[in-house]
């Protein structure tokens, strides 16, 4: 792996991009020496807000949770200084590394020119389109663009197959529990697992920031990716967040009709006494799979997914 340190223009560069960089933004690096912050940069990442992770421990238990294999079309979402960009490259993945910001790009085009699984991408997070094949995501993310990310990586429409992402801890513990609060939230945790696996120490950054940090940990549930079968999801979660004090049973029958309520809630052991409200995300998946699946008569006409639920946003997702 080609580790070089930034040439001095690069880190003027730096420096100078530092100054325009939004104030809740955070860099992180790994303690090795290519990425190690140099006083000044480390100076700035503090007036600034940046805090650079220093822990390898972490860096490398997000590549091991990732479990890449080799060719694997792999995402890392701000690379900054390509902490985690080299990293992943290393296990033969193809990693595609964004970043927006001036200097971190020219510094990830010296560090990885010639690496021929490494392409950096300039542009914009919100908006830079998304594979339309299978792929993985690792990342430190921007604290900010958590939930746009999120809206982004997990709509109806997306190829994402598992993410493992650095994130704010409140962040990691609201988005990972197991009845969605909204019923987007529900949406994202029905049709993926989302687990926060470990807190990362405030500790861990340099300079250290007024939170800790969260592995979380995101992966496709099976059988949930066809559109019928997320129809009859969207139907399901729509009933339940407007009626959370009725029956779950009351909403499966509503949606696949009586018979199929009885038989599902038969096989998924749901009983008579649990509200809508209270049924995990992850359980209104798998009803929506046995719907789909079985012979439930499914209400003919299931409600439309609206756009912004389908669709990982702004630009059209092309081939990476
Ligand atoms: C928390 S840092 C992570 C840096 C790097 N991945 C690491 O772990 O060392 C977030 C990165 O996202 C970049 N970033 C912030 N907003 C962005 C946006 N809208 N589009 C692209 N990159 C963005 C920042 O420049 C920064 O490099």
């Amino acid at each position: 792996m080609p580790a070089r340190r930034p040439a001095g223009r690069s880190r003027a560069a730096a420096s100078r991009a530092a100054k325009s960089r939004a104030p809740s933004s955070r860099a992180t690096t790994s303690r090795d020496s290519s990425s190690r912050a140099t006083p000044s940069r480390a100076a700035a990442s503090n007036r600034h807000g940046i805090h650079l992770l220093r822990s390898s421990g972490t860096v490398r238990a997000l590549i091991e949770s990732a479990d890449l294999v080799p060719d694997a079309l792999v995402l890392d979402l701000g690379a900054g200084p390509g902490t985690l960009t080299a990293p992943l490259a290393s296990t033969g993945a193809r990693v595609i590394a964004i970043e927006r910001d001036p200097a971190f790009l020219l510094r990830l085009r010296e560090r990885f020119d010639g690496q021929p699984n490494v392409r950096v991408v300039a542009g914009d997070l919100t908006v830079v389109p998304l594979p339309r094949g299978p792929f993985q995501v690792v990342a430190s993310i921007p604290y900010a663009l958590s939930t746009t990310l999120l809206r982004r990586l997990l709509p109806g429409r997306t190829r994402l197959s598992a993410a493992d992402l650095v994130v704010e801890w409140g962040f990691a513990r609201r988005i990972s529990a197991p009845v969605g609060r909204d019923l987007e939230t529900a949406w994202w945790a029905a049709r993926f697992d989302l687990r926060l696996v470990r807190r990362i120490p405030a500790a861990s950054f340099r300079p250290r920031p007024a939170v800790d940090s969260a592995h979380l940990r995101i992966r496709a549930r099976p059988g949930l990716g066809e559109r019928r079968t997320q129809r009859i999801l969207y139907a399901l979660l729509t009933v339940a967040y407007r009626g959370p004090g009725r029956p779950a049973r009351a909403v499966l029958a509503e949606v696949v009709g009586k018979a199929g309520a009885h038989r599902i809630a038969a096989s998924i052991d749901l009983d008579q006494a649990t509200v809508a409200g209270d049924v995990a995300a992850g359980r209104w998946g798998e009803v929506a799979r046995l719907a789909a699946a079985g012979p439930a008569v499914v209400a003919p006409r299931l409600p439309r997914i609206p756009a912004r639920l389908l669709d990982p946003g702004p630009g059209s997702p092309r081939r990476a």
